[in-house]
């Protein structure tokens, strides 16, 4: 009979991939690397079985998932297709094309403006947002803030890493998943 590793020890698996870089992109910053578990093949497929169990807790509760550019892009269809629902783009300002509503951030090491397509979201929709990382939480706020203008509402949030000195879900009121937080 195949055996089931639980999730927190296919989460502590995972910690291995991760690599970090000091003074990235500025100096005083430690940059946590977690698009690196992509290069091995094994941390891919960790980590899909790790959205697979997480996916398990959500399915049938949300409509839509809001993924943020640029790393959120590429965790989150792995959760959609567990989930069977769709993904929609939460761009930095110029990428996306046709009508947008636009916010502003400020994040751990810079700033910027997010971007919603209009229309992209319905009114009362269940939307799940995921990215790579929280920090200080601006870039999370600022997409969340555009998502419930467009008349979402978050029901959930992953990010693959937390950096906790930093506080950042006290600034979201929506409940946050954190795979890895240090
Ligand atoms: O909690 P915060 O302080 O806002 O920081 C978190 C954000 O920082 C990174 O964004 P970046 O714009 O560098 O994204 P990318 O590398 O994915 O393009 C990361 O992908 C998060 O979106
Ligand atoms: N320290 C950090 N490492 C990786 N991504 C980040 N995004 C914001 N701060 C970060």
């Amino acid at each position: 009979m195949a055996s089931t590793i639980p999730l927190e020890d296919n989460i502590n698996m995972l910690q291995q991939y991760v690599e970090y870089f000091p003074d990235f992109p500025k100096p005083g910053i430690l940059y946590k690397d977690v698009l690196s578990l992509l290069s091995h093949i094994d941390g891919i497929k960790l980590l899909e079985k790790i959205l697979k169990q997480i996916s398990d807790q959500l399915r049938g509760k949300v409509d839509c998932i809001a993924m943020l550019e640029t790393r959120g892009f590429i965790f989150a269809p792995i959760l959609a297709l567990q989930l069977n629902v769709p993904c929609i783009p939460v761009s930095k300002k110029g990428n996306l094309p046709g009508p947008v509503i636009e916010m502003s951030y400020i994040l751990e090491y810079g700033e910027g403006i997010l971007t919603v397509q209009l229309n992209s979201i319905t009114k009362g929709q269940k939307i799940f947002i995921v990215d790579d990382f929280l920090a200080t939480g601006g870039t999370l706020e600022a997409a969340s803030k555009l998502i419930e203008k467009a008349g979402g509402e978050i029901i959930q949030g992953l990010v693959l890493m937390e950096k906790l000195e930093l506080e950042g879900r006290k600034r979201l009121n929506f409940p946050m998943i954190s795979l890895m937080s240090e």
